[in-house]
């Protein structure tokens, strides 16, 4: 599913209209009509509707809805919030087939707020820009204040639809009926809360694409559809041989995570790379996993025998690593000698950004797992920034040095060099602890041994990580004791439920 801007979903409308020969107002009978539907699913007949009616196109949608909840015998109070000469185009023909319906339009006392249940927001969509102007301000402000279930339509009035914009009011919805396609601000962690329980209600435009390049919300189907299958020859060589590097003598519990996370998740033989006094344990507790010493300083890798590169389908480095000086030079030398993907992640992602010219001059795969605050470190940008713009940012990062962005939160942003995105929504606060980039860089070192595309390995590698937390807190655990090794036993019903054939 396309993830939009407003400017591309009005590209989206437009060419609907200009080049298959939609007419607006059929196509916002067939919005109104298919949110309607939703609205009467979801709601029981006995509730009493309050319809807030707006001067643009998200309050034709709210005329259609009126009308046609009426039609089908439902309490509905409609009111239109702004001067009658504000509405025009198909909102004003929608207007009128309300009145001539026979349906008439109330003031909005007290009496009115008091006495609905369900307040449809249908006051400003998509187009709305800059600090809300009377009435809206007091409106939106009015709409959190009543104790009503608030369904807004389209995106919550005031809530800007794109990325960035710092400074809004906006109605707080329960729940959100999206028209068409999610827009870029349900994604974002500043503005996502905003949508209660949101919805994509398809309304039937014609299937475009408006993204370019193409930016994506991963549906389950997308992932079992791309996942690679095993042939029944398989072999060690060709479920990938992988090597990890990671781990200081104070931390040696990410490099485990990892290691177990790859063999778990299908890798057919991952080598460990950590500092020799680290691996007696480690071994004992990892029997499948192989185990190499690298060189060490002060209790941290300071060297890597370039050799344990060859014949290697996939490295991931830098977990548990530390921040020492001698991780600079480990990293430089993998970003130089690895002639195979390479994914950064953690302490080397610290170590990375002094090494951005050698990063622009390597030629093969890359990926970096960066959160908000290692994406913010590496881009020089605010925490507060990135939040705000995640999907630009990781687009500008991923252009600029020709690598593969995973962008950790909530909703995963993973984006190509040439700027694809896949949004991948699967996961809980389960995750938000210690250890779960450990075992994601454990997966994800899988996933691209194995899928022909980065891209599609990287999204199915979190979808595996994000899926096996839900199932698990469905089950036996919650979102309280999940802990990254559960993760990691959880792949097994991840695989079962929506890989396996
Ligand atoms: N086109 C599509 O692809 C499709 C669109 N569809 C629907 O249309 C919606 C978009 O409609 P839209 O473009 O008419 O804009 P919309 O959100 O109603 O706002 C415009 C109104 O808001 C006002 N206003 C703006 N800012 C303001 C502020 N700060 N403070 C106060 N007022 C402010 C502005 O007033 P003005 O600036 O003119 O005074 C104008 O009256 C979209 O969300 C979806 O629901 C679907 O049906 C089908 C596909
Ligand atoms: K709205």
């Amino acid at each position: 599913m396309q993830i939009v801007r407003a400017e591309e979903m009005y590209e989206w409308d437009r060419r609907a209209m200009d080049e298959y020969g939609r007419e607006g107002y059929i196509l916002m009978e067939n919005a109104g009509r298919a949110l309607a539907g939703r609205i009467r699913e979801k709601f029981p007949k006995d509730e009493k509707f309050l319809v807030l009616i707006g001067g643009g196109n998200n309050g034709g949608d709210g005329y259609v809805i009126a009308r046609i909840l009426k039609d089908q015998g439902f309490d509905v109070t409609a009111v239109q919030v702004v001067p009658d000469e504000k509405i025009e185009g198909d909102a004003l023909y929608h207007k009128n087939v309300y009145t001539k319906s026979g349906y008439d339009l109330a003031e909005l006392t007290e009496q009115e707020w008091n006495r609905g249940t369900v307040v449809i927001d249908a006051m400003l969509g998509i187009g709305v820009k800059g600090p809300l102007r009377p009435p809206f301000d007091d409106l939106v402000r009015d709409v959190n204040l009543y104790g009503m279930h608030r369904v807004s339509i389209d995106i919550p009035s005031g809530l800007p639809a794109d990325e960035g914009e710092e400074e809004f009011e906006a109605v707080k919805a329960d729940t959100t009926f999206i028209v068409q396609a999610p827009k870029l601000s349900l994604f974002t962690e500043h503005t996502s809360g905003y949508y209660g329980e949101a919805e994509v209600v398809d309304i039937g435009l014609p299937p475009l694409s408006v993204t370019d390049p193409a930016r994506e919300w991963r549906a389950e189907e997308d992932v079992k559809e791309g996942y690679p299958r095993l042939p029944a020859s398989a072999h060690k060589g060709s479920r990938g041989k992988g090597l990890l590097i990671g781990g200081a003598q104070m931390m040696p519990g990410a490099l485990v995570m990892a290691a177990k996370a790859s063999i778990r998740s299908g890798a057919g033989l991952t080598t460990a790379a950590t500092v020799p006094g680290n691996i007696p344990s480690a071994a004992g507790s990892l029997p499948e996993v192989m185990f190499m010493g690298t060189e060490e300083v002060d209790g941290v890798i300071s060297g890597i025998d370039t050799d344990s590169l060859t014949g290697k389908d996939a490295v991931a480095a830098g977990i548990g690593m530390g921040r020492k000086e001698p991780g600079r030079a480990v990293m430089e030398t993998l970003l130089k000698e690895t002639k195979v993907p390479l994914l950064i992640d953690a302490d080397g992602l610290y170590h990375l950004r002094f090494l951005l010219d050698v990063l622009k001059e390597r030629e093969e795969v890359t990926v970096v797992t960066p959160h908000v605050k290692e994406m913010a470190d590496l881009t020089g940008e605010s925490t507060g920034e990135v939040k705000r713009n995640p999907f630009s940012i990781s687009s500008k990062f991923a252009r600029d040095y020709g690598v593969y962005v995973v962008l950790k939160g909530p909703h995963t942003i993973i984006t190509a060099p040439d700027g694809r995105q896949i949004v991948e929504s699967s996961g809980n606060e389960g995750l938000a602890k210690g250890g779960s980039g450990d075992v994601l860089t454990g997966i994800l070192l899988t996933m691209l041994m194995q899928h022909e595309h980065p891209l599609e390995a990287l999204a199915n590698g979190c979808f595996l990580h994000g899926k096996s937390a839900e199932l698990l807190t469905a089950g036996e655990r919650t979102v309280y004791d999940l802990l990254p090794t559960d993760v990691v036993e959880g792949l097994s019903s991840v695989f079962r439920t929506y890989i396996k054939e």
